[in-house]
């Protein structure tokens, strides 16, 4: 696994400076595009890891994970009557759709199925911010996870879009907190800092039916655990959930600060990162490694 982790960043390597690093929020721009990591963690508790796999980076829509695994774990099926759980074909910040459905996000991966799972998670928690860093400190192993509050601030300064998704689903009574509260946690949950390894491992109760592989801590039960992976294989890569699921065949989640986490069911987590993003804000060194790494294992869900 080590040689192939390396071997399969050399091979990847010369797709930097094809793609383009985020920079619609500011602080990410200056993140240098050079950079490239993986990480791999086992349900044997073995682990893996190649290139920048302990560099920290901003983990951004992959923490709408995170938010959706506290939702089930306090609401259950019951915050499907907010949201669906079907694919969007649209990209991750898009409006058109909010407008014609009324309001009801098509699911929790895109930004207006997130911020009504921020909001229902906002109704639930005293500070929801510190809960999220608890809670992924916990999935991870890793006690020294912190928010990187500039890229949180800087998010925000330039955050209309999400406002404007926010306060469309308050028109439709889609929305029960204040907009700018719940946008204040949705940000500083997407500047969450982790590195690949950091993501590999709290990732490994979702290959693990529901129990971390590090703690042995349930996280979720093995039926809701197919459902996330369910809903990432469908919708974790946005309006390129399909292309993913051809090249990659695994469920997966992005972001736009360039990690990506894969999942193996019964095997293994892992997770790679590269920040330069193609056309659909995902990475596009990142999506090739893990092709590769289909591939090379011979497994895949499909
Ligand atoms: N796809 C992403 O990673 C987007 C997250 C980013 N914080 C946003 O809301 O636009």
């Amino acid at each position: 696994m080590q040689a192939m982790l390396s071997s399969i960043l050399d091979e990847v390597r010369p797709l930097i400076g094809l793609g383009k690093v985020a920079d619609y929020i500011p602080a990410l721009a200056d993140v240098p595009a050079n950079q490239l990591g993986i990480a791999v963690y086992g349900n044997d508790g073995s682990a893996y890891r190649a290139g920048d796999a302990d560099t920290l980076f901003s983990v951004q829509s992959i923490s709408k994970v995170f938010s959706l695994v506290q939702a089930i774990d306090h609401g259950g099926e019951t915050i499907w009557e907010r949201l669906g759980h079907e694919p969007s074909g649209q990209p991750f910040n898009s409006l058109v759709q909010l407008e014609f459905e009324r309001g009801r996000p098509r699911n929790p991966f895109i930004n207006a199925g997130a911020l009504v799972i921020c909001d229902i998670n906002q109704s639930r928690f005293a500070v929801p911010i510190l809960s999220m860093r608890d809670f992924v400190r916990r999935l991870s192993g890793n006690p020294q996870i912190l928010v990187n509050s500039v890229v949180a601030d800087s998010e925000a300064q330039h955050g209309a879009r999400n406002a404007a998704m926010a306060y469309l689903m308050k028109s439709f009574g889609n929305f029960h907190n204040d907009v700018d509260a719940v946008l204040h946690s949705y940000f500083n949950y997407c500047a969450l800092q982790m590195s690949c390894m950091d993501l590999a491992k709290a990732f490994s109760f979702l290959a693990n039916e529901g129990t971390s592989a590090h703690s042995g801590e349930q996280i979720l039960t093995a039926r809701q655990t197919k459902q996330v992976n369910s809903i990432m294989a469908t919708s974790g890569l946005y309006d390129e959930a399909g292309n993913f699921a051809y090249r990659v065949g695994l469920p997966g989640k992005s972001g736009v600060g360039g990690g990506i986490v894969a999942v193996v069911p019964g095997q293994f987590t892992v997770c790679v990162w590269s920040p330069e993003l193609n056309a659909a804000g995902n990475s596009l060194a990142g999506i090739k490694a893990l092709e590769l790494l289909s591939e090379r294992i011979g497994w895949s869900v499909f």
